[in-house]
């Protein structure tokens, strides 16, 4: 049993399953007889959990490389400050890529972090993830495969985070303060 107090569930760990199951059979789907392995990358740190459980459910054979940004600090405000803490180690020159993320907010983590990778020229670049807020954009960003659309909570849970707790909660809740 979790020993977490005053949590509401949003999204509990059924739901977060047939999500995940969905979303690796569409990026499946997606890459099918693609020639070269499919690299995927997970942003640290919020991505390591659906990051494990996505790569289990995609069937195209795939390298998984992770790149460490952080902008939230240990708040819950965007310092719009996208810092870059660990690169990848795999050139991505003429590879197709997957960005995986726990979720979209502003977009400017994601903004930041696809104009970069675009610049190493790779074959394709799309994006998974697993949240989104559509309501709190101050940047358009693709999102190529989406989990859920979520409305403007402060969430946890599932890689998510509240000054680095709670990223081990198995579903997604809101703090009750
Ligand atoms: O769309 P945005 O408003 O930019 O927000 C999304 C980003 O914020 C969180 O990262 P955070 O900086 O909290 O780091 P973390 O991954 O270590 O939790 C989250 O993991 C995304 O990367
Ligand atoms: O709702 C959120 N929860 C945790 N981290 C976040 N980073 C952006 N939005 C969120």
């Amino acid at each position: 049993m979790h020993q977490f107090e005053n949590i509401e569930v949003m999204i509990s760990q059924e739901e977060v399953a047939g999500i995940v199951s969905r979303l690796g059979k569409e990026v499946s789907e997606e890459y099918k007889g693609i020639s070269e392995d499919l690299v995927v990358i997970g942003l640290l740190r919020g991505s390591f959990v659906f990051m494990a459980d996505l790569v289990r459910a995609i069937e195209t054979p795939l390298v998984a490389d992770f790149m460490a940004v952080s902008s939230y600090g240990d708040g819950t405000v965007s310092t719009r400050d996208v810092k870059v803490v660990m690169d990848l180690n795999t050139s991505i020159e003429g590879r197709d890529v997957l960005v995986v993320e726990d979720i979209v907010d502003t977009g400017n983590t994601f903004s930041k972090v696809l104009t970069m990778l675009e610049n190493r020229s790779p074959r394709s670049l799309k994006v998974c993830s697993f949240l989104s807020k559509p309501s709190r954009r101050e940047i358009e960003v693709p999102v190529d495969f989406c989990g859920k659309e979520i409305p403007d909570e402060f969430v946890i849970g599932y890689g998510l985070d509240y000054a680095q707790k709670y990223r081990n909660l198995p579903y997604v809740g809101i703090l009750k303060v």
